[in-house]
């Protein structure tokens, strides 16, 4: 996505300012006029980008950077803030919650992802124990209740909607009413859209709103939308009582910058992004977590808690004890690889750590990446247990080697090039040894038990130039470790 470019851009601004010698008005705002470019080139909303950079200013002392405090921080840290003023609405929006009824309509216009959004929003809850139920008032589009059908049939989601039924208030409420006498904690109401704002448009979500009352009304907007966004989002919450955004399409070309501001003009929070066009590929929208990736700081409470989204509850312990003690057998690499594969794109893993912005990791080389697991799984999966589990690497003999690469279709120097992964792999963890893995919620452990060596240990060579080096490595995890977590560094003082 382009909004990724959004934070190198940033992030060079800066350094050329951290570069120069004295710091002084012209310096200033030959940064902040570059800062605004970078911003308005993703689309962000003009008028917020031009208070954006009033506020910075006003908030940027000129002296405290004279005064040789680091200026970098500073400024990185007046950008972060405000970034997330602008996506923060200030209120969090209706949660719905489990085991009580909760109706959710989504409103949007016609492309804008929405029928899908509906089935992902469904399939997200149903995996943490809930009981979603999908009901399809877009009686608009031919076409649009065989979507949804198909949809809620892959997830296995009841559903209801009607071929013949052209009023979708009336669809609505009989979907409304059959789901609650089954029990449904969340039903969700997919209604029409049209090309564009259009009068029959609002008074179609008018009605439907009025006759179903919803807890929570989202609006559903594409990332390409650019400056029109804005507008657009106005528009809608005119109309309705929009409570939330979602943003779809984050994964493609598009600049996302203008559909971020819709919190701005809705006053409703983003509460997720889509990120492709498969059911799981939607992600929850933290405004802190999100800026700090964005501008390349990383997000180590999102990484650790993907971990422990991923990995069984049960095997957590067992594998981190492993992994720590500096065991490491191929059974783990495959085990490791699995749960890789598990968290998706891995360019949006890496981009939960600090230094990473998602730039670094192009899309392209996801997939070569993800490819080049799957293969090396195969390869394991014609070994025995004895190897799997053995930590020699003396054990892999010529014969064995070329029996796994007999067995599972792949060459001999495809297999010894898999084994070389693995003795890469063993020799890094060997050195992670001793590192405490903090349990989920203990976040602030990790930054205490990480340093700059470990980290530069499992860092690809190629990563750690891109970061700037051991030093530069070093004042990432400065910035992490003197804090009391993450997140406490961007709330703190500015000139510590
Ligand atoms: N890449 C990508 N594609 C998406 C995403 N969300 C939806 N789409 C695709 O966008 C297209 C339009 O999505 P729909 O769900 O049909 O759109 P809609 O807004 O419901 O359209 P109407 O029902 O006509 O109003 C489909 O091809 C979806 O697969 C996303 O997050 N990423």
């Amino acid at each position: 996505m382009v909004l990724a470019q959004l934070g190198g851009s940033i992030s060079r601004a800066l350094q050329q300012m951290s570069n120069a010698t004295i710091i002084d008005e012209t310096v200033l705002n030959s940064c902040l006029n570059e800062i605004v470019r970078a911003l308005l080139q993703a689309d962000v909303n003009i008028r917020l980008v031009s208070e954006m950079q009033k506020n910075i200013k006003k908030i940027v002392n000129l002296d405290d950077l004279a005064a040789g405090h680091n200026k970098r921080k500073i400024i990185q840290q007046a950008v972060f803030n405000e970034l997330c003023k602008m996506l923060d609405a200030g209120k969090p929006s209706f949660t719905p919650k489990k085991g009580k009824t909760s109706v959710v309509m989504f409103v949007g216009l016609q492309g804008s992802g929405k029928t899908t959004t509906c089935t992902k929003y469904a399939y997200y809850h149903q995996k943490k124990g809930w009981k979603p139920a999908l009901v399809c008032a877009d009686t608009f589009r031919a076409g649009a209740f065989d979507q949804l059908k198909q949809n809620a049939t892959k997830a296995k989601i009841p559903f209801y909607g009607s071929y013949m039924e052209s009023d979708p208030v009336k669809i609505a409420v009989e979907g409304l009413e059959r789901f609650k006498k089954e029990n449904c904690d969340l039903i969700i109401i997919d209604t029409s859209g049209r090309h564009k704002q259009e009068a029959a448009l609002f008074e179609e979500m008018r009605q439907v709103s009025e006759a179903t009352k919803p807890d929570l009304i989202i609006f559903v907007m594409d990332s390409s939308i650019g400056q029109a966004a804005f507008d657009q989002a106005q528009a809608f919450k005119q109309s309705v009582a929009v409570g939330a955004v979602i943003i779809t399409k984050m994964d493609g070309h598009a600049k996302g910058g203008g559909a971020l501001s819709a919190v701005a003009a809705t006053k409703s929070p983003v509460i997720f992004i889509g990120t492709g066009e498969h059911m799981d590929e939607f992600e929850v929208f933290d405004v802190k977590p999100f800026v700090s990736r964005l501008l390349g700081m990383g997000d180590w409470s999102g990484f650790m808690d993907k971990i422990h989204e991923v990995v069984p509850m049960d095997q957590q312990p067992e594998l981190l004890q492993k992994l720590t003690e500096g065991t490491f057998t191929l059974r783990i690499m495959y085990e490791q690889f699995q749960n890789i594969l598990k968290m998706g794109p891995i360019g949006q893993v890496f981009s939960m750590l600090p230094g990473f912005s998602a730039e670094l990791m192009p899309k392209g080389r996801e997939k070569e990446s993800q490819a080049k697991l799957k293969r090396y799984m195969t390869m394991m999966d014609s070994m025995t247990n004895e190897e799997l589990d053995s930590s020699n690497p003396k054990l892999m003999n010529e014969s064995r080697v070329m029996r796994i690469a007999r067995g599972s279709g792949r060459s001999v120097r495809e297999v010894m090039e898999m084994l070389e992964e693995y003795k890469r792999l063993a020799k890094m963890w060997s050195k992670m040894k001793g590192l405490k893995i903090p349990k989920k919620g203990e976040m602030s452990a990790l930054s205490r038990n990480m340093n700059a060596q470990h980290m530069s240990k499992i860092l690809p060579p190629q990563m750690l130039k891109q970061i700037g080096g051991m030093g530069g490595l070093q004042n990432l995890m400065k910035q992490m470790g003197g804090s009391k977590d993450m997140m406490g560094m961007f709330g703190g003082s500015a000139a510590d």
